[in-house]
């Protein structure tokens, strides 16, 4: 397999350290630089726990891209920033692979005709846990026989986005299979605000957030006399990297614009 060249944005975050673990331990992915936004001038190695190599840090991402060459970014840092990362890299030609959430459909669609003008392949992956993969397949196909259906998602209490990306995209995935549809009683009134979380297409989101968890969800139908649960749970990092691997290897053959890990699988 012929090296691929990658930059990470992000290495200090929960998941930037994976990554970049996981490049440095990958013989044909080669780790060329970061971008952090403290440590600028200091090397990957200079920074606790991360392994030890020679790349080096920018702290202002043209810098890197104008210095480094490079053929892919993976991004796992911030809606703000990863949808201005991402932007950036393509208007350097390097192929961008995101995992981070909270992006606006509107960015999403920026980046596809962006994706789409300089005929580079980029990789935009809600959940890249095979795992969760498949719950989001297995509850697009439910979805057609329960139309009644919650999402319950759990995170660690230090995530910035709610709902989380998987949550956002599993309901769009239902909603490609489900007609929109009101749940629960004609009604029904909420005595406090938010009690039935967020509503798409009537179906309901809800996010919950503690110390303690990792990624979770939960994706709950009901029928009459019957209800049918589909679980997934990220019980630590490491459950992401084999998606972010599989991303960087088929983003350098793609010169198109992918959202989702689904459409990577055979
Ligand atoms: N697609 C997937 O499978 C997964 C996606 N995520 C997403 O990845 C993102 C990161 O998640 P975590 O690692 O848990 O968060 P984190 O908060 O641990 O890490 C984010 C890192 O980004 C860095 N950062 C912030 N602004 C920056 C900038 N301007 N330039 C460079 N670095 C900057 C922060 O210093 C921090 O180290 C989130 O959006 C999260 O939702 C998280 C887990 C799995
Ligand atoms: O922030 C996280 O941790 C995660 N974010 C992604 C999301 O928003 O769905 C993926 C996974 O759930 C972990």
């Amino acid at each position: 397999m012929t090296n691929t060249k990658i930059i990470v944005a992000g290495p200090r975050g929960k998941m930037g350290r994976e990554a970049v673990k996981m490049i440095h331990n990958t013989e044909h992915f080669t780790l060329v630089g970061c971008v952090d936004h403290k440590n600028g001038g200091l090397r990957v190695k200079d920074i606790e726990g991360l392994p030890d190599t020679d790349a080096p840090i920018y702290q202002d991402i043209e810098q890197c891209f104008k210095r480094i060459e490079a053929d892919v970014l993976v991004d796992l840092t911030t809606p703000e920033f990863g949808y201005k990362h991402t932007k950036l890299a393509l208007e350097h030609g390097i192929r961008p692979v995101v995992g981070t959430t909270g992006f606006t459909k509107e960015q999403l669609l920026e980046l596809e005709q962006l994706s789409e003008e300089k005929e580079l392949g980029v990789v935009i992956a809600p959940n890249f846990a095979l795992g969760a993969v498949l719950m989001m397949q297995f509850s697009k196909w439910a979805a057609k026989y329960f139309p009644d259906v919650e999402i319950i998602e759990r995170h660690h209490d230090q995530k910035l986005d709610a709902p989380s990306g998987t949550a956002v995209k599993t309901a769009e995935l239902i909603q490609e299979v489900r007609e929109a549809k009101k749940q629960g009683h004609e009604e029904e009134k909420e005595t406090l605000a938010g009690a039935r979380g967020a509503d798409v297409d009537g179906m309901h989101i809800h996010s919950v957030r503690l110390p303690g968890l990792v990624a979770h969800q939960e994706v709950m139908f009901g029928s009459s006399g019957e209800t049918l649960t589909i679980k997934h749970d990220s019980i630590n990092r490491e459950s992401f990297m084999t998606g972010v691997k599989l991303s960087v290897e088929k983003v350098m053959e793609l010169n198109a614009f992918i959202y989702g890990l689904e459409n990577l699988l055979e």
